[in-house]
């Protein structure tokens, strides 16, 4: 199956945000496989197997993400939350950018990018005190012309408390050796 015939297999659309979604299990074909393991090698800090499935979305003219957090807070979720924890980060993978438009926002750091195809953007949701970030806060700007492809892969936190401990503010010291 192609990825054109998987993304289109099932569509999602919520009000914040028009584009089709589609998850995809990390080891749903070679191709996704290969990603998912240079994906690991990139970011030794995380166990990459404690994430949920691939994520592929696409965004036609007019798609868009309203600014929002990968953290769900939400009572439905608590019992994904015990178990996984929370998002502590966001990977992105660009598979295809739009003609124009389609920019990453950060409405709370006044930063955009305009990644390129190939591109992996990553970033962190939670603080080190298992807390959000308020900072995270993001957006998908329109699509103006063309189509956007990426890939979001949502790395939950437990399981990852090495990473944890490297963003603490205090860093790694001798104590945490012995
Ligand atoms: O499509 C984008 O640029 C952002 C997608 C996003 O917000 C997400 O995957 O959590
Ligand atoms: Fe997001």
């Amino acid at each position: 199956m192609t990825l054109e015939q998987m993304i289109t297999v099932q569509s999602t659309n919520q009000s914040m945000r028009e584009a089709n979604g589609t998850w995809i299990a990390h080891g749903k074909t070679l191709k996704f496989a290969a990603l998912f393991s240079a994906l690991q090698n990139l970011l030794p800090l995380f166990d990459l197997r404690r994430s949920e499935p691939f994520q592929v979305i696409n965004y036609n003219r007019g798609g868009h993400y309203a600014p929002h957090y990968d953290y769900p807070t939400d009572e439905k979720t608590q019992k994904v939350m015990e178990k996984r924890g929370n998002r502590i980060a966001t990977v992105i993978v660009v598979l295809k950018r739009a003609e124009k438009g389609g920019g990453l926002v950060f409405t709370e750091l006044k930063t955009s990018l305009l990644p390129d195809v190939g591109d992996v953007i990553l970033w962190f949701n939670m603080t080190s005190r298992h807390q959000l970030e308020y900072l995270s806060k993001h957006a998908a700007c329109p699509v103006e012309r063309g189509r956007k492809i990426v890939i979001s892969l949502w790395i939950r936190s437990k399981g990852q408390e090495f990473t944890l401990k490297s963003r603490n503010s205090n860093g790694f010291d001798f104590r945490d050796f012995n």
